[in-house]
């Protein structure tokens, strides 16, 4: 089922995800062909406290819509990663609701967590590459998790190589690569699967701004195909780039604005 839905999205060998989205030919002005839905993340009055520290979260309710193309900003230390955490599921809330896909995964029993994770792609900040893998089975992985036959996994892993700049570099291993080489091979393990939700933190911390704008338009592409887009980042030109996005701010721990209200980044086409 999930290899017949990756075909439906279109990924089989010789249909790529995006002809040139790598160099931008798309044109970011595309309109976007998948239509925003309905509520696919809800947080409500979420709190997280680490331990017996104060609350590092507080009072956190907002909607974000499938389709949608979310940025999450804040300075250093106001809890971006730890948001980030609890919407893909590696960490619970000490308090309040969140719903994935319109259900509980708070009170969700432990066994079903993981098809709720397999359905969310996520770059860590950290990369999180397995070192004993090369970089081709590194991007190869959730194809395999998801039961792609070995003959199918070629094309869709070749392809993704090539659009992060790494063709050259499938057979080496993740230590021998620079960080901002890394980056893209967490970025490409992340989407190759064409998750529901992509969730990334500071994906393009390491890369340089060429790079960073180019993989920003990899995430667009996947976006106009259906996937919902969460990208925590400080960088505000890079929020602008991506027509109709939408931000939220966390200042120590509090949403900005609290009732949840979206805000288009500076500088957006899409905030006129
Ligand atoms: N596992 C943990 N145990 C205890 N405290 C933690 C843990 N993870 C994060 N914190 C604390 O929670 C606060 C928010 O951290 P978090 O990493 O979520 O912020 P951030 O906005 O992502 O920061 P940055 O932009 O620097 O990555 C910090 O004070 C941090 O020390």
């Amino acid at each position: 089922m999930r290899l017949a839905r990756l075909r439906g999205a279109g990924f089989t060998a010789g249909r790529p995800l995006c002809h040139g989205c790598m160099s931008g030919a798309e044109g970011s002005a595309r309109a976007p062909v998948f239509t925003i839905m309905s509520a696919i993340v809800q947080f409500e009055n979420v709190g997280l406290r680490y331990g017996l520290d104060s609350e590092t979260l507080s009072d956190v309710s907002f909607s974000l819509h499938g389709g949608g193309f979310y940025f999450l900003t804040g300075a250093s230390g106001a809890g971006k990663t730890s948001l980030l955490k609890l919407l893909y599921l590696a960490q619970r809330p000490s308090r309040g609701v969140i719903r994935l896909f319109g259900e509980d995964v708070v009170t969700l029993p432990r066994k079903r967590l993981p098809g709720f994770r397999r359905r969310i792609g996520v770059v860590f900040q950290d990369f999180r590459l397995v070192p004993h893998l090369s970089v081709y089975d590194n991007i190869a992985l959730p194809l395999r998790v998801a039961g792609m036959e070995e003959a199918e996994v070629d094309a869709p892993v070749s392809e993704m190589l090539n659009w992060v700049g790494l063709g050259d570099r499938g057979q080496a291993r993740p230590a021998t690569l620079s960080g901002g080489e890394q980056q893209r091979v967490a970025i490409a393990r992340a989407v190759i699967a064409r998750p529901e939700i992509l969730v990334a933190d500071e994906p393009t911390g390491n890369v340089d701004a060429d790079m960073a704008s180019r993989l920003m338009t990899l995430f667009e592409a996947l976006n106009r195909l259906g996937t919902t887009v969460v990208v925590a980042t400080h960088d505000l030109p890079l929020m602008g780039q991506v027509t109709g996005a939408q931000m939220m701010r966390l200042d120590k721990g509090r949403l900005a604005d609290p009732t949840g209200a979206l805000r288009y980044p500076p500088r957006s086409r899409g905030s006129a």
